[in-house]
């Protein structure tokens, strides 16, 4: 599984699912499976499209990788909006989040170990604003 953290002018775009019940209303990245024959960043951008209706350029990988289920894991990227402006199409609401917001909201659990990281590349992205 991969996810998407969309990173624009110092938060990132997190998406409330609508099922299975027990993940209705939890938060997560955009993302899916990565299908045969699919590299990572392919199944990344073309799930942004299906869910986002947006394109996407991935910049880089966050470490490491969180076990979903038994069989799954998940690897999340920091990708940047290319074209079009994300609308949520799978998803019932879509909120902007700063590094310091990033606890608003209830993450699924793989998605957890990923928000310090986050934060910083956050940081840093908005102090780059700021330098412009
Ligand atoms: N998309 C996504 N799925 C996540 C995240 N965290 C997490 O535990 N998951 C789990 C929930 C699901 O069990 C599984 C992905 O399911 P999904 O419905 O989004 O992806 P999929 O590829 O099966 O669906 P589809 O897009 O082909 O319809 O990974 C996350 O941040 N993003």
């Amino acid at each position: 599984m991969v996810g998407a953290a969309v990173v624009r002018g110092g938060a990132v775009l997190a998406c409330r699912r609508t099922a299975p019940p027990e993940a209705a209303g939890r938060w997560e990245f955009p993302g899916g499976k990565v299908e045969s024959g699919e590299t990572p960043e392919a199944a990344l951008t073309r799930e942004v499209v299906e869910e986002l209706g947006c394109t996407v350029v991935v910049e880089h990988w966050l470490d490491g990788a969180a076990a979903i289920g038994g069989s799954h894991r998940l690897r999340v990227a920091v990708v940047r909006l290319d074209e079009g402006e994300p609308r949520p199409v799978e998803h019932d609401a879509v909120r902007w989040l700063g590094a310091d917001q990033l606890d608003e909201v209830d993450w699924l659990e793989p998605d957890r170990p990923f928000l310090a990281e986050l934060a910083e590349v956050l940081r840093q992205d908005r102090g780059d604003r700021r330098d412009r």
